[in-house]
This record gives C-alpha cells, sequence and structure tokens, in this order.
C-alpha cells in the first residue's frame, strides 16, 4: 500500500514508548492486511489499535445517557451508526428536513472509540449531541471501566459468520488490492476459524455478549444484522424502547428505515465519494447490503469449515443464525 493512502488504524508511526513496550511483550502473527497483528486482551489487533484501546481504557468517561454501538467489523456498523443517529436525534432532526446523513457519512456521524484513541489519549466528544452515540469493536471484557459501571446503554450487533467473512474479504481487497491479490482464500479462512483475524476470535466476541446482554438486559440489547434486515422495522422500535425513546402509536418509524435503507445510503454522494478522515474510502463500507450473499464468494467446503467452526462454539449457547 502506498504510505499516504494507509488508514490510520493501519499505520505504525505514532506508536508511543510505552505502546511499543506493551506490543513486544504480547503474543504476535503474521497478518492478511498488516504484517504484524498482536493478541491484546485474547483479540487479534493492529499496532495502532492496540495503542487506540490502551488510550480509550485509560481515558474515556461515559455517561449515564450516553449509547454505545458494539460490533465486529463488517456486522452493520454502517447502517446501525444510520438508524441509531436517525431515531435518537429524531426529534432535533426530522427526516422530512435537511438531515445530517443526506450530506454526511454515517462514521463521521457517530465516533469509532478505539479508532479515535489511536493517534491521542485526548479526544473531545464535546462536539456529539446529546445523548452522545459511540461505537465499539471491543469485546465486552476489553470495555472502559466506566461504559460497565455507568447507566449507559449498549446496542451490540452481529452478523452470521459466513456474510461477515465475505463482506471483510472483499474490504480487506479493496483497501489494500496489492498486499491482498495473491492472498489465497482457504488461507482466510483458515485464520478466521482459528480466530487469528483483526477483532476475533469471531466466536468469542459474540458470546460474550450474548451471555452479558442474557444476564443484563437491560444494559445489553443483542440485535442481529439477518432480524434486522427480515423486520427492519419491528427490530427498530425494539431498539428505541430499549434506550429509552420508544415511538409513540402517531409516530411513523418506517421514515427513518427508508432513510437509512442501504439503497438510500449507498446513492449519497457522500457516501460515494472521497474519503473518510481515518483515510478509508467513503463507498468502501457499502458493498451488497444483503444476507446470504456469501454464496457468491465461498465455495461449498469453505462455507462448512466455517459452519462446523460456528456449531462447535456456539454448541449449547442457544445462538443460531438464519442461512
Ligand atoms: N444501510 C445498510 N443496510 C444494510 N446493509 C448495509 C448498509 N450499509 C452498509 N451495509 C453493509 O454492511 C456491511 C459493512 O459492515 P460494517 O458497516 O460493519 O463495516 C457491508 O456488507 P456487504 O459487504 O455484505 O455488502 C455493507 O454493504
Ligand atoms: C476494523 C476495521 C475493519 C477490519 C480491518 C481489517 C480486517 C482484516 C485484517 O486482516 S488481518 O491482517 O487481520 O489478517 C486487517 C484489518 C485491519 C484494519 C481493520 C479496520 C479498522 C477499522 C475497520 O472497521
Amino acid at each position: 500500500m502506498e504510505s499516504s493512502s494507509v488508514p490510520v488504524y493501519l499505520k505504525d508511526e505514532n506508536l508511543t514508548q510505552e505502546t511499543r513496550d506493551l506490543l513486544s511483550s504480547l503474543p504476535s502473527e503474521k497478518g492478511w492486511l498488516v504484517s504484524q497483528m498482536y493478541q491484546f486482551e485474547g483479540i487479534w489487533q493492529t499496532q495502532a489499535l492496540v495503542q487506540g484501546i490502551v488510550n480509550c481504557q485509560k481515558h474515556f468517561e461515559a455517561n449515564d445517557s450516553d449509547v454505545i454501538l458494539a460490533t465486529l467489523a463488517k456486522s452493520g456498523t454502517t447502517w446501525l451508526k444510520a438508524l441509531l443517529f436517525a431515531l435518537i436525534h429524531r426529534h432535533k432532526f426530522p427526516v422530512s428536513g435537511k438531515h445530517p446523513l443526506l450530506v454526511t457519512n454515517p462514521h463521521s456521524l457517530v465516533p469509532y472509540l478505539e479508532g479515535d484513541y489511536c493517534s491521542s489519549p485526548e479526544v473531545n466528544f464535546a462536539e456529539l449531541p446529546s445523548p452522545r452515540l459511540m461505537q465499539t469493536h471491543l469485546t465486552q471484557h476489553s470495555l472502559p471501566v466506566s461504559i460497565k459501571s455507568s447507566s449507559c446503554k449498549i446496542i451490540y450487533c452481529c452478523r452470521n459468520p459466513k456474510d461477515m467473512f465475505v463482506s471483510i474479504w472483499h474490504f480487506g481487497r479493496k483497501l489494500a488490492p496489492e498486499k491482498t491479490a495473491e492472498y489465497p482464500i482457504e488461507t482466510a479462512v483458515a485464520a478466521f476459524c482459528k480466530g487469528k483475524f483483526i477483532g476475533g476470535p469471531f466466536w468469542d466476541h459474540v458470546l460474550e455478549y450474548w451471555y452479558e446482554s442474557l444476564k443484563n438486559p437491560n444494559k445489553v440489547l443483542f440485535v442481529t444484522y439477518e432480524e434486522l434486515k427480515k423486520q427492519t422495522e419491528v427490530e427498530v422500535k425494539r431498539i428505541a424502547e430499549f434506550i429509552g425513546c420508544g415511538f409513540t402509536a402517531e409516530e411513523e418509524v418506517s421514515e427513518i428505515v427508508k432513510l437509512c435503507s442501504f439503497e438510500s445510503l449507498s446513492s449519497l454522494e457522500v457516501n460515494r465519494q472521497g474519503k473518510l478522515p481515518n483515510g478509508i474510502e467513503s463507498n468502501a463500507f457499502f458493498r451488497k447490503g444483503e444476507t446470504g450473499g456469501w454464496r457468491d464468494t465461498l465455495s461449498e467446503s469453505l462455507a462448512d469449515v466455517i459452519d462446523r467452526t460456528t456449531e462447535q462454539k456456539f454448541g449449547g449457547s442457544g445462538l443460531k443464525f438464519s442461512s
């Protein structure tokens, strides 16, 4: 990758000596997009993200009114950022007006916590409209203490691992075409199933939030991309109730759902052109927006490898994915 096109989360230029010392004590492996990834608190990360996580854990102070969206990459983060922003701020920004989502990419409206902390321990969230809405890819156990101890709400969204893997596969190839061209998909599936992917192991991440949502249903709401796709309005109303801003009988949820649909967001100029401040192309977050699309990319035998891993890891949890 040309250095100018490297997203901040993949850069290793601004690491502090403290981060370098920490990294040297962590298990590390060669990655797919990154030459080296590091296992921090059980999860594989880039160097920059380890620094971001440590800064976030040390400095982020949650408010009781905060809403935190937790996901693994490629599980519906962009969609939920848009839906949550639109529903939480629907009185301030009515859908019928000049809505911020029409001119701003969802990633610029909802900050990525540990991502923003990659470059500096000082991050200012004062500009965010209240209640604050923020996103993280952190596991439940790595969340800053104040997120766990305050009354803030966590919405966790996950996705069928085959669709999630395929989404990340195409995302990585778009992000770093030269670096990924020669990498066989069989190797990537094997690494994914061993948990050796940035943010992984997938199954540990999902199970932690699943059990937490069962133990503490007022704190963590568990959502899937598949249910959101199947019955978007029902799920959006359930999310709104959970956050404490439920829809009245008179209020229309369909306008928000329409504004945040794949077709609507992906056709907006702001999401088709240019780059985000983190260096990633705005359109990289919109590909197909479907469920079951893995069939176009994965052979039956590779799909089986992921399915067998899922059966083994999720056995006894009560958790199942459709398609
Ligand atoms: N408004 C929307 N509705 C449904 N899916 C959406 C969406 N916006 C983005 N997506 C899809 O969500 C995935 C990206 O996830 P994330 O936002 O977590 O990075 C991509 O999946 P595909 O690659 O399968 O199309 C993308 O197309
Ligand atoms: C989290 C992130 C999307 C995933 C990006 C990613 C995916 C796969 C990788 O391969 S490997 O090196 O682990 O084998 C590496 C990365 C690194 C950056 C990740 C992105 C940062 C912000 C996006 O949401």
